[in-house]
């Protein structure tokens, strides 16, 4: 095949000789006529040179099916059934004729019998004429052969029996531009450092400016499409005048991530199976002493909350240890502290409302559904006399804004909330309850030390990032969303995207756990 090299070279030596192409149809490279596409590439370059130019024309013409072709080989329907049918009387059984000519048997019996050169007597066919014409072959050989036919209405029948169809071609007419040369000149796109000091630049030509040419996609940021759903996320929590708590540092101490929420330090979580302790530096007292004593007599007996505790040895070491947070929890632990010393600076409890969604850790083994790091979303209120109505009351209303309109509640368990909720929502297409989320009402082994006022009680829940996203995006590995393995061009591909209305129903049809 031709390249665009060749072409130009022929278009331009064709154009030396004869001034110009009438119609591109007609030449030929090799003997063979050229692809007009290619042609095309190869003018459009030329005609931006200057060197030429050229017009497209349009041309309709006739080309034959296969079925056409194979008309045109062996002769029509019609034509095949005469042939099949002897000379004389006698003729030829109608039964008998679908086994001697096949498929042509049913469209040439037809037209055969409108062309008056068969007829039927009793059950046979005879010839009505001694020989016959094969028009339709003798059309489609001439179609096949110039591309149409002088009379329109064969066309149209021709067309009808599925034999042709039409096809679109552009050819072009080709004339000299006010640059033509039979070489094709180099240009230059930009001047160059070498250029201006070999003072080439002085003679060399350049290309022209092309102003309707599309630019280069400027290259931009781009946002991780688990950083597009945490802004809806953010949106919703914001319209329900929620205000996000810090959560920029990864590693915590254990203090705030299971002493202050009355988790036991003999607890599994606190195992490095579940949890990574950092190494260096392994350890971290900031936090104040006076709220630590609390909480270390709240863990052994109970303190001054009326509890009982664990019933163990609270030790300070455990407590120091830094590990990457397991949950956003230990960022409400702090700022639920933080809370009761402004209340005590205002003298005056304030509602509060945050939420966070940011990155967890957790020393799991990682599958197509679990990675050692993924993103919670976490809401807490702080408000007097809340009761568990309120919790469920609102987590209704939160998750129909993320589209999902049937929720129940199981109880579970979890050490620093009482009573304690995993979320279920309804899944259309499974029919069944899939865990979304858990929540519950903060213990008051947690709250009193943390020193809010003893009526204040604190709803909280908390849901994953990555479930959403995955649904979303349609990805169903969770390492093809986040991790090493991310192919990071799939994060500029991806479009924006908006929680809507069906999420709910979709979202929770990941396999969870
Ligand atoms: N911290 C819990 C979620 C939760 C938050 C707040 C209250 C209750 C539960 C988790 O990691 O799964």
């Amino acid at each position: 095949m031709a390249t665009t090299e060749d072409l130009q070279t022929l278009v331009l030596t064709t154009l030396d000789k004869s001034n110009t192409i009438s119609d591109t149809k007609d030449l030929t490279f090799n003997d063979a006529p050229v692809d007009q596409l290619v042609l095309f590439g190869a003018l459009a370059s030329l005609k931006s040179k200057e060197m030429i130019d050229f017009t497209p024309i349009e041309c309709v013409s006739w080309v034959l099916t296969e079925e056409g072709k194979q008309v045109a080989k062996d002769g029509s329907h019609e034509a095949r059934v005469f042939e099949a049918i002897p000379a004389g009387d006698e003729g030829l059984p109608i039964a008998e004729l679908q086994a001697k000519v096949g498929p042509s048997a049913k469209p040439g019996q037809g037209k055969a019998f409108k062309n008056k050169w068969i007829s039927k007597k009793g059950a046979n066919l005879v010839r009505l004429v001694d020989s016959i014409v094969d028009e339709t072959q003798k059309d489609l050989k001439e179609i096949e052969s110039t591309g149409t036919l002088a009379n329109e209405k064969t066309l149209g029948e021709l067309k009808k029996r599925t034999l042709i169809d039409k096809q679109k071609t552009t050819t072009y007419s080709v004339s000299k531009g006010p640059d033509f040369s039979v070489q094709i000149k180099k240009e230059a796109t930009d001047i160059t450092t070498d250029m201006l000091q070999s003072g080439e630049w002085k003679n060399a030509t350049f290309k022209k400016y092309n102003f309707d040419a599309a630019g280069v996609p400027p290259q931009g940021g781009h946002l991780h499409p688990l950083m597009k759903v945490r802004q809806e996320f953010r949106e919703i929590f914001f319209e329900m005048g929620f205000q996000e708590m810090p959560t920029n540092c990864f590693a915590e101490s254990s203090f705030w991530n299971f002493d202050a929420l009355f988790q036991p330090q003999q607890h599994p979580a606190r195992d490095a199976h579940d949890t990574f302790f950092l190494k260096d530096p392994a350890t971290s007292d900031r936090y104040p002493r006076d709220l630590m004593e609390k909480i270390k007599k709240t863990h052994e007996d109970g303190g001054d909350t009326g509890s009982i505790g664990y019933n163990y040895v609270w030790k300070e070491e455990e407590a120091q240890k830094l590990i990457l947070r397991t949950h956003t929890t230990s960022v409400s632990s702090y700022m639920l502290h933080k809370l009761s010393e402004e209340t005590k600076k205002i003298g005056e409890f304030r509602p509060a409302k945050y939420f966070s969604i940011d990155r967890v850790f957790r020393n799991e083994s990682v599958d197509a559904t679990h990675l050692a790091e993924f993103h919670q979303i976490e809401g807490v209120i702080a408000d007097k006399n809340l009761t568990l109505g309120d919790l469920i009351g609102f987590m209704d209303i939160f998750f129909k804004k993320m589209g999902m309109d049937k929720i129940r509640f199981k109880p579970t368990y979890n050490p620093y909330t009482e009573p304690s909720m995993e979320i279920f929502s309804y899944h259309e297409g499974l029919k069944t309850w899939v865990e979304i989320g858990n929540s519950g009402m903060f213990r008051p082994e947690m709250l009193l030390p943390l020193g809010l006022p003893p009526d204040v009680r604190v709803i909280a829940w908390g849901l994953g990032l990555e479930r959403p996203t995955m649904v979303k995006y349609g990805i169903s590995n969770i390492r093809d969303l986040l991790g090493h393995k991310v192919n990071i061009a799939m994060i500029k591909d991806y479009p924006i995207c908006r929680l809507d209305k069906k999420m709910g129903k979709e979202l929770v049809g990941l396999s969870e756990d």
